[in-house]
């Protein structure tokens, strides 16, 4: 094997948690390597270690042979190595141009930036994603006013025009649409083909396998193995990641009564005529106890359609029913006393509080309802609450008194999701639930989404990932252009028909 780079011992401590606890990664020149394990193993720590973004306690470094100093960005940088992450760093009001050449040196001539040079170096690394493309990103337009899958590209050609010879993408498909995942792929195998090393970050296993040649599976801030994946299957892979603890919670056989109209109540959620910017006369019903998927491409009012439900959109025609009354639209505070939940896509700006502790964050949204029965919020109380809650979803945390901001990724999503399944919401909305979350806790959060509806809560699920729409879901609605444009029934939930459906709406859209 033709190593480039080699790291061993690394151990990293934040105050009570030992991140990295003597990880190791060896890797070699034109490879695509991936990095995996639960939420709170280590990942990102490793992938900030080699950055410099992070500086460990301890750690060997040698890359091509030479030990390596990396004790910040410019030491990384000089050795070659170039990180994306999930948490953009993009500057908005900056743009797209002017945030690809931020950090290199473009050539001054006279004492002055060479504009010229520096847009020709930013065109060249955006022309790397294909002329379809960069054609499409307006590099003169501030980054800020781009779409997050737009902005998480930009991100990438950053790294790419420093022209690295290890490539960091962690988390980084996170906000991509499918197809942009695609050309993001095409322009990484050109940099396998060219010897770079691309060290990949991600939770979506069907990616790992399209993608990469070689995994390191990190637990508990150590390195459990290295496999080639042409010769592992994905059963053995969540084995090394979450070890011999039970992590699929078998799927229970769903009550179908719910897709029998004749044996079902009337539909408990009626939504007539929802009309926002984004929506188009959208009408359906959904019956107490069901599961309801949004499918289609990402973009086409999905989420808009979750925002209305919950009071956060411009409604300008139509209305829905909860139980034959009407359901207030008009603030997310009314709709949530009235029962609906939303478990937000983007957990950093609309689902928690980061500054503050973990366990006010999972106690958050029942608060008002206990505050409503007049029941003093006892400390105990919610420390109960967000202990079993914590247990559950096994969210890895120091203290419960810790700021949520300390915790990784996926830990952040899971107390979003905690904070509104605590309070068993009559309706509830999620909003591509699982994003970076481990597969042993995305079984967890299916255990309790299903729990839910079983209940009788209404679930209405928007989902970029197929396959969690086929686990959950009783019937789907494809959306296109902000309309219904096909419903699914339970048998016709294939991963297959939904990307056909989703394709052949859009003929000639699939970048
Ligand atoms: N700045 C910080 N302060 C305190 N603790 C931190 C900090 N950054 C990370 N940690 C802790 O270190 C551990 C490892 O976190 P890391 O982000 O590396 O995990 P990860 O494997 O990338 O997780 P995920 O899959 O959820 O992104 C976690 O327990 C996390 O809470």
């Amino acid at each position: 094997m033709n190593t480039l780079l080699e790291m061993t011992g690394v151990r990293k401590r934040y105050g009570g948690v030992q991140a990295l606890d003597g990880a190791s990664l060896t890797a070699a020149r034109g490879e695509v390597h991936a990095l995996l394990g639960p939420n709170g193993s280590g990942k990102s720590t490793l992938d900030k270690t080699l950055a410099g973004t992070v500086v460990p306690d301890s750690a060997e470094i040698r890359i091509d042979g030479a030990a390596a100093r990396i004790r910040g960005p410019r030491d990384a940088h000089a050795l070659g190595v170039a990180a994306v992450y999930q948490q953009l760093s993009i500057v908005g009001d900056l743009t797209v141009t002017q945030n690809v050449v931020l950090g290199l040196e473009p050539a001054r001539r006279l004492g002055f930036l060479d504009h010229r040079a520096a847009r020709d170096r930013a065109a060249g690394a955006l022309e790397r994603f294909t002329a379809a493309f960069s054609g499409r990103l307006p590099l003169d337009r501030p980054a800020g006013s781009l779409d997050p899958g737009e902005q998480q590209i930009v991100e990438v050609a950053k790294a790419l025009a420093r022209e690295p010879r290890i490539l960091v993408l962690d988390e980084a498909t996170a906000s991509l649409h499918k197809e942009q995942v695609e050309v993001l792929f095409d322009v990484v195998r050109e940099l396998r083909a060219a010897g770079v090393l691309v060290v990949f970050t991600s939770h979506r296993l069907d990616e790992v396998f399209a993608l990469c040649d070689r995994a390191t599976v990190l637990r508990n801030g150590r390195t459990v193995g290295t496999v080639e994946l042409a010769a592992t299957d994905e059963d053995e892979l969540v084995r090394l990641m979450v070890g011999d603890a039970p992590h699929r919670v078998p799927r229970p056989a769903r009550a179908r009564a719910v897709a029998d109209p004749t044996s079902s109540p009337a539909a408990a959620l009626e939504v007539r005529g929802l009309t926002t910017d984004r929506l188009r006369d959208v009408g359906f019903a959904v019956r107490a106890g069901e599961v309801l998927g949004l499918g289609g491409l990402q973009g086409q009012g999905q989420s808009e359609l979750l925002l209305a439900l919950f009071g956060a959109a411009r409604v300008t025609a139509g209305e829905a029913l909860l139980d034959g009354r009407p359901l207030p639209l008009s603030s997310p505070a009314r709709a949530a006393r009235a029962g609906v939940a939303l478990v937000p896509g983007d957990r950093g700006r609309q689902g928690m509080f980061a500054p503050r502790p973990i366990q006010e964050n999972l106690s958050l949204a029942s608060m008002h309802r206990r505050a409503r029965a007049k029941l003093a919020l006892s400390a105990a109380a919610e420390r109960h609450a967000a202990r079993s809650m914590v247990e559950r979803l096994q969210i890895k945390i120091g203290s419960l008194t810790d700021p949520v901001s300390t915790l990784s990724g996926g830990n952040q999503q899971k107390v979003v999701i905690g904070k509104w399944l605590l309070d068993r919401p009559r309706v509830v909305l999620l909003d591509d639930p699982t994003k970076g979350v481990d597969v042993a806790a995305k079984e967890e959060i299916y255990a309790i989404v299903r729990g839910l509806a079983d209940d009788g809560a209404v679930v209405i699920l928007n989902s970029s990932d197929n396959r969690e729409l086929t686990e959950l879901s009783d019937r789907v609605l494809v959306l296109f252009e902000g309309a219904v444009a096909e419903e699914l029934s339970a048998e016709a939930i294939t991963e297959s028909r939904l990307v056909s459906s989703a394709l052949r709406l859009a003929p000639g859209e699939s970048l």
